[in-house]
């Protein structure tokens, strides 16, 4: 029951706990106890912060029994993707911040190396886990050494997380390092959307072989059960508790001795396998574990998405706290406009890497389903598939948030760009997205894309450029094109009738004014106007253009403002290396800077930004409104408002 007073659950014994090492003193029930107090405790907090709910749900009985039954932060826990480390953070000594995840100063919503020892490796990417585990179990059989001390490595890695490429690599590597460590398979059968793929079915294949009711009985005397050494003899534990031989998981193919189903809800099933696994292995251990995504949060449960992300919400209700919205989302738009360029060209195709909600394909693969390929976290099989679609005559849109894009960069390149396929990049979550943080930042596209010879690359100003856009992609069969759009809501600008079919390489003029140019690339002309507005009311209008286009550049157009005004001054929404830096290679090649031109670049800073609103972090990298307006007072000379008061 909630307490009245404080709106917080009620937990005595969880207020005992100060750190892992204290669920030592703790008997097998009480800790079953625990586990129900630290979820009503994860709920309570995710209700006040929004944030990645079900996942950590779903973990809570596996965070409390590895806590119990390894030693942390001794023994590294390494949890993938890290979107169900509340829980977790709630027991290693951040309860008392566990209210402020996601926010300006607060508890990052995953793990992080510079907020605690307890989190020896960060992640938020998918499928990294297994690689790290594998890393720590050789850097301390090497003997390196850490303050906390060396022991054992344990990936918790998800059924999605699964399936990609890396986490094989890595078991392929760690069966023959033949390294003890562990890897728990947290199999609740959901990604962000319902699984994809044959190695879900072949894990819902091994469960649905097991009667998990009598494995669940015989569970409790599991230890006595269990094949000893794991890795030698030819029965599996599954076997073993079951009595039939079903033989050998693909896991135990990659050297791992695997161990499992067991229900990842029970404590007394996963307190006695984790000891025993602790107590006996040698090499490298899986542990299949069954869990729901969502567990014991009624909405959670029923919601279509398990509960995976959540605005704030009410506890008791569980209805969501989320914020009006005056227009459309950039996904939205993007989703929409796609389905109406399918529905007039059946060559159209659209390729997401598990997030088909993310990237607004949902409503693609409702409506044409046999073109729409959600082919699970796999951004690099991703790529190349698009590749090979284009190569066979469709005309594919590869829709991925930036941040994920990263991933697929060697298929961007070797595989799309060198031989100059008309694969279409949505390239979706650009520029910062706010309580994901810096992991999930879209800084680096503007540089990585732009810099392939061949590769054209946009980014929309508003939603209705980017309806311009994605019918400039469509049409673009003469190799890969690129557009780039952030997390959100867009400007509220009116929706064109008709999408028109942008120029290549052509930019908009805004406004026309003196001295000071302002050539924006992507949404920050919504800041870069409202500074113009400011400069004009102190008698500097500035000349505004939307570049559109950061490959190929509209060279007249720059060359231009760069003649025709004292300064110019480029902002985009990326890091270093982007528009800003191929407009400043055309100057210089041009010998614009010889002629005396004062130019600027407003960059992201060369630093990650932590999670805070992503107004806050475009405050952070400097490039508001009022700092746009700064930039033009310095480069001119002009004394700023502070300075005057001064
Ligand atoms: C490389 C990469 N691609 C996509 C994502 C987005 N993403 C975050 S969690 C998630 C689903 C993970 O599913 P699973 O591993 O089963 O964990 P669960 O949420 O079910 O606990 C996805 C696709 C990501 N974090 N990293
Ligand atoms: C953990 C993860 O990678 C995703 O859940 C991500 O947080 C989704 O971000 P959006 O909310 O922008 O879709
Ligand atoms: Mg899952």
């Amino acid at each position: 029951m909630p307490d009245q007073t404080t709106d917080r659950p009620n937990t005595p014994l969880l207020d005992q706990i100060n750190r892992p090492a204290d669920l030592k003193t703790l008997s097998d029930s009480q800790l079953t106890q625990l586990a129900s107090e630290l979820r009503s405790e994860t709920i309570s907090a995710v209700s006040v912060t929004g944030g990645h709910l079900g996942a950590g749900l779903g973990v809570v009985e596996l965070t409390v029994a590895l806590h119990a039954v390894f030693d942390t932060p001794r023994d590294k826990l390494i949890w993938d993707v890290s979107h169900q480390c509340y829980p977790h953070k709630i027991l290693t000594e951040r309860r008392d911040r566990i209210r402020t995840l996601r926010t300006k100063g607060g508890l990052s919503g995953f793990t992080k190396r510079s907020e605690s020892p307890y989190d020896p490796f960060g992640a938020a990417h998918s499928s990294t886990s297994i690689s790290a585990a594998l890393g720590f179990s050789v850097a301390r059989d090497l003997g390196g050494v850490l303050p906390e001390g060396q022991g054992d490595a344990i990936a918790v890695i998800g059924d999605g997380a699964m399936s990609a490429g890396m986490a094989f690599e890595a078991m392929n590597n760690a069966g023959h390092l033949d390294k003890r460590l562990f890897v728990i398979l947290n199999d609740n059968e959901m990604s962000i959307a319902p699984p994809v793929g044959a190695l879900s079915s072949y894990l819902s294949r091994l469960y649905a072989e097991e009667p998990f009711q009598e494995l669940k009985a015989a569970a409790k005397g599991a230890v006595s059960l269990l094949p000893e050494p794991f890795r030698q003899g030819a029965k599996r534990a599954k076997d073993l508790l079951k009595g039939i031989a079903v033989g050998g998981t693909l896991f135990e193919s990659f050297g791992f001795s695997y161990l499992g189903p067991i229900d990842g809800h029970d404590l007394d099933q996963l307190l006695p396998v984790l000891r025993t696994v602790k107590a006996r292995a040698t090499g490298p251990v899986l542990i299949h574990v069954l869990t729901k995504k969502g567990k014991g949060y009624a909405p959670a449960e029923a919601a279509r998405d398990k509960g995976h992300a959540t605005a704030k919400f009410d506890v008791v209700t569980g209805e969501q706290k989320k914020t009006p919205s005056n227009a459309p989302s950039y996904t939205g738009v993007f989703g929409d406009e796609l389905v109406k360029h399918a529905a007039r060209d059946d060559k159209i195709c659209a390729v997401t890497a598990a997030m088909p909600d993310g990237t607004g394909l949902n409503l693609f693969a409702e409506r044409y389903p046999s073109r729409c390929f959600d082919v699970g976290i796999a951004e690099q099989h991703g790529v190349t598939f698009a590749a090979a679609l284009a190569a066979g005559g469709m005309k594919p849109f590869c829709a991925m948030y930036s941040t994920f894009l990263q991933r697929g960069y060697d298929q961007v390149v070797h595989d799309v760009a060198i031989q100059r396929l008309p694969v279409r990049f949505a390239i979706d979550r650009a520029g910062l997205v706010g309580a994901d943080g810096a992991t999930h930042a879209g800084s680096f596209d503007i540089g990585f894309m732009a810099n392939l010879p061949g590769m054209v690359v946009m980014a929309a100003a508003d939603e209705g450029e980017l309806v311009h856009m994605i019918a400039t992609a469509a049409a673009h069969d003469d190799g890969p094109i690129a557009f780039r759009y952030p997390r959100g809501e867009g400007e509220g600008v009116e929706m064109p009738d008709v999408p028109q079919l942008l120029e290549i390489g052509k930019g908009r003029m805004i406004q026309t004014g003196a001295r000071v140019a302002l050539l924006s690339f992507g949404t920050r002309l919504g800041e870069t106007r409202k500074a113009a507005e400011a400069l004009t009311a102190r008698g500097i209008t500035p000349t505004i253009a939307d570049a559109r286009f950061a490959k190929p550049l509209d060279r007249e157009m720059i060359l231009d403002l760069a003649a025709n005004h004292e300064a110019l001054i480029t902002i985009e929404e990326g890091a270093v290396g982007g528009f800003g830096s191929h407009v400043a290679q055309l100057l210089a090649d041009e010998g614009v800077f010889d002629a005396g031109l004062k130019y600027r670049s407003m960059v992201l800073p060369d630093i990650f930004i932590d999670q805070a609103s992503p107004e806050d972090m475009y405050r952070v990298a400097g490039m508001d409104a009022a700092q746009i307006e700064a930039k033009v007072l310095e480069v001119l000379g002009v004394a700023s408002i502070g300075e005057k008061r001064a």
